[in-house]
């Protein structure tokens, strides 16, 4: 292979920006969007509580005029972790309720400790016949704004309970302390994404303790940005170099990112392949060789099922390490990698945290996706190298990247 391909902005990226420019104090510019389910659906959700998006030279340029956050609206998450758990505490300042609901799988994703935090802030949470939700669907009962000021959160399950909290918090009147009171904490890197795109919206927020976040109230600078691609995204593609060997090239890969993307170069370096950055276009070269890697995987869990493809591939065992998280994800990714593999002739078991993965002759069949884009994408990873791989439903890719089946094509 030799191929250069472009890779549509980062979900996280779009999906934080959005919110804090529909929170801003003036109407603000996205550049290079994405433009996905993921993020259809923020920019959906934030239009209906009454922030005007517009669409400008192209659909990755988006026009944000925050306006009066108004309640009596109804939310679809989809299967969207960001807008599931950034939007409760925005609806939180809106003047009204806002009732939130997603696909079917969407309802048993974790919930819990963002709704428990904003309970524990004065307001009012309510489930389906009054008990209170574990889960989607919910209603917020948007009082036009939150005092804010102390709340402990479990973020042991998922990160984006502490970013959801924290990209509302400077428009808290108190602004906002949050401490994580769990054992383990995934995504860091995700978090750092949402104390940086903060701070260069003129919000100061005081990292410097372990585990604790402090918002000062302040207005929401309105900016005019450019989205980075989405480095995990990237992730199959560069991986495709080392299964079909050749080279893989991204563009626009930045010098510096909170992405934990990434880490995607150093992992495929581990795996067999070689990396190199110039004039900020990524390339990883491979010669069909992949080698197992030993990994813990916390700080960067929706790599996993990439890397699981990959590791199912390789001369030799993997075990990736510190994900059991991704039980909470688009599907029960853990379950569902051991089962798909195993399906194919390969041996991959799971842990408490992870998956172990011995290689073996795999054979053609069909990989169930459950929905979950990176299943789709690994699947594709495996029919480089297995004949007669078939992807159910490819299209599910388009919770964050559409086209994914051309690119793929255009890049073989
Ligand atoms: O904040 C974000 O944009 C994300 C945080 C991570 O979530 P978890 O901490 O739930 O894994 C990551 O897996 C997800 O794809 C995106
Ligand atoms: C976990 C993921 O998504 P979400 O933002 O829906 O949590 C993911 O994209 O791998």
């Amino acid at each position: 292979m030799d191929a250069r391909v472009e890779i549509p902005g980062s979900k996280s990226l779009t999906n934080r920006l959005l919110v804090l420019a529909a929170l801003a104090e003036g109407p603000g510019v996205l550049r290079g969007a994405l433009r996905s389910r993921d993020a259809d659906l923020m920019i959906g959700a934030l239009r209906s509580l009454g922030v005007t998006i517009t669409e400008g030279d192209a659909p990755s340029t988006l026009h944000v005029t925050p306006g009066p956050l108004t309640g009596d609206v109804d939310v679809d998450c989809g299967l969207a972790g960001t807008v599931m758990r950034f939007l409760p505490p925005v609806a939180a300042l809106a003047t009204g309720p806002v009732r939130f609901d997603g696909d079917p799988h969407a309802r048993v994703r974790p919930m819990l400790p963002v709704l428990h935090a904003l309970h524990a802030l004065g307001v009012e949470v309510t489930g389906p016949a009054g008990a209170f939700p574990a889960t989607l669907p919910f209603t917020i009962g948007g009082r036009g704004g939150l005092r804010g000021g102390q709340v402990d959160v479990d973020a042991s399950a998922s990160s984006q309970f502490v970013s959801g909290l924290l990209l509302a918090a400077a428009r808290f009147d108190e602004g906002l302390s949050l401490r994580h009171i769990g054992t383990t904490l995934p995504s860091l890197p995700h978090i750092e994404m949402t104390v940086a795109t903060l701070r260069e919206a003129g919000v100061v927020v005081d990292d410097s303790r372990d585990g604790i976040w402090v918002v000062q109230p302040a207005p929401i600078a309105a900016r005019d940005v450019r989205v980075e691609p989405d480095l995990s995204n990237a992730a199959p593609f560069l991986a495709a170099a080392l299964v079909a060997g050749g080279s893989v090239s991204i563009p626009g890969w930045p010098a510096s990112t909170t992405q934990p993307g990434a880490l995607v170069p150093g992992l495929l370096e581990q795996m067999g392949g070689t990396a190199s950055l110039t004039d900020g276009v990524l390339t990883v070269t491979g010669d069909g060789t992949v080698h197992g890697i030993d990994v813990d995987l916390h700080a960067a869990g929706e790599l996993a099922p990439n890397v699981a493809a990959l590791a199912a591939l390789a001369d030799s065992p993997s075990r990736l390490r510190g994900i059991a998280h991704l039980r909470g994800h688009e599907t029960d990714r853990l379950a569902a990698l051991a089962t798909e593999i195993t399906r194919l002739g390969g041996q991959a078991e799971e842990t408490r945290d992870g998956l172990v993965i011995t290689p073996r002759p795999l054979r053609g069949g069909v990989w169930r996706t459950y929905a979950d884009h990176r299943m789709a994408t690994s699947g594709a990873l495996l029919g480089l190298r297995v004949p007669g791989v078939q992807v159910e439903d490819v299209e599910t890719t388009a919770k964050t990247l559409p086209g994914f089946a051309g690119l793929w094509q255009a890049m073989l």
